[in-house]
């Protein structure tokens, strides 16, 4: 394992040159993988490692079984009810979605051999046991691989080489080969790098992060930020710009490059001198809600939320109405609007 210094905490990682893809092969050879589940993560996930050469078949449900034949997996060959897939294969990857593996679990449980292992990308279903009732047997390896983005950029980065970091986990070795097998499926996955976590940390990380800072916090902000320069007479295009288009065209992606004071440092000089004024109110205004979601998420309460929402047989429908809301939202319409502008689209 590299050893990496993460701003003076030593880490393990593993790395694509240490655990390459011709080992994962070799300790893939002899396994049947199922992807249980053809949703956002089922889909990148068992495409790349398809094209990664490793045997991959599916277990998907109506709702997204046209969508997996569409992508060339064959009805009665590589594509089955996820039932006849967990039965056939020898590593389930259990990729439903949290509610669904909760749902589908008496039935999945009972498809498990001994020596099998159960894969999640999530330690929702395991961590919070008392909650989903998701208790595997004894004699299969229970273990973790969760890229850290999106099911759709797993598979678009494959696609343009530039791979996605997942984090990994073993909660139960029931023979031997757990690490191995954890490790084989990362990067076989598409995984750049893998770094290690237990279930717990990574469904606490996981559920504060996408509740935080990446998506909840996020639109949150924007939105506040939106509200003032729209009260103050500023028209839709120039409250979205300053809001959003000027983050994600510009300012973030000097981030990505470089970290936080180098998209500072290639500011105005008065930009520095008020950001970094601000930066600690900011970061002062909302630590106790921070602190409020890591709390609501250690306790409980938020798979709960997720898991009474998914037993409502009308739940996606209202999700989709609630995001259609926020797409007819001014603020997002502005948002197509000034996209449509951006010069390389217009060229089109
Ligand atoms: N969406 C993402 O990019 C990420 C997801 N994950 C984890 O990966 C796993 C899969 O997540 P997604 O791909 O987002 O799932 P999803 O919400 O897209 O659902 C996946 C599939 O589950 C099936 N399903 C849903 N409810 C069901 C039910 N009640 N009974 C039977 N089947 C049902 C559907 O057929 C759907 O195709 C979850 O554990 C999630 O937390 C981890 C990292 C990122
Ligand atoms: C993409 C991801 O890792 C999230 C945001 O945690 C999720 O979709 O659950
Ligand atoms: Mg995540
Ligand atoms: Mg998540």
């Amino acid at each position: 394992m590299a050893k990496i210094d993460f701003g003076g905490v030593v880490e393990d990682v593993i790395t694509l040159e240490e655990f390459t893809l011709e080992k994962a092969r070799e300790v893939l050879k002899n396994e049947v993988i199922a992807v249980v589940g053809y949703g956002i993560q089922g889909r990148g996930q068992s495409l790349n490692m398809r094209d990664n050469g490793i045997k991959v078949i599916v277990g998907e449900g109506p709702y997204s079984w046209n969508q997996a034949v569409e992508d060339g997996f064959v009805p009665g060959e590589t594509l089955f009810s996820p039932e006849e897939a967990a039965k056939r294969a020898t590593i389930i990857q259990y990729l439903l979605s949290d509610a669904g593996q909760k749902e589908m679990w008496p039935v999945m449980k009972n498809c498990l051999q001994p020596g099998n292992a159960l894969y999640f990308s999530h330690g929702f279903s395991i961590v919070y046991k008392e909650q989903t009732g998701v208790i595997p047997p004894a004699d299969i390896d229970v273990i973790l691989v969760a890229p850290k983005g999106s099911g759709r950029t797993v598979r678009t980065n494959f696609l343009d080489g530039s791979g996605i970091n997942s984090s990994y986990a073993v909660f139960q070795d029931a023979t031997g080969k757990a690490l191995e097998r954890t490790l084989a499926v990362g990067i076989a996955i598409g995984s750049g790098y893998l770094f290690p976590t237990t279930f717990e940390k990574e469904v606490y990380s996981d559920l504060t992060g996408e509740r935080g800072v990446l998506m909840g916090c996020l639109a949150g902000v924007m939105e506040a930020q939106y509200n003032v320069l729209r009260r103050n007479g500023h028209s839709p295009s120039e409250a979205f710009n300053e809001t959003v288009e000027e983050l994600t065209q510009s300012l973030i992606r000097l981030v990505a490059e470089n970290g936080m004071d180098w998209m500072y440092s290639n500011c105005s000089a008065t930009a520095q001198r008020g950001a970094l004024d601000w930066k600690d109110r900011f970061r002062d205004a909302v630590a106790p809600v921070f602190d409020a979601l890591y709390e609501s998420v250690v306790t409980g309460k938020e798979t709960q939320i997720v898991l009474d929402a998914g037993k409502d047989p009308n739940y996606r429908e209202k999700l989709q109405k609630e995001l259609e809301v926020m797409h007819n939202s001014e603020m997002w319409r502005a948002g197509a609007a000034v996209r449509d502008l951006r010069p390389e689209r217009r060229k089109k």
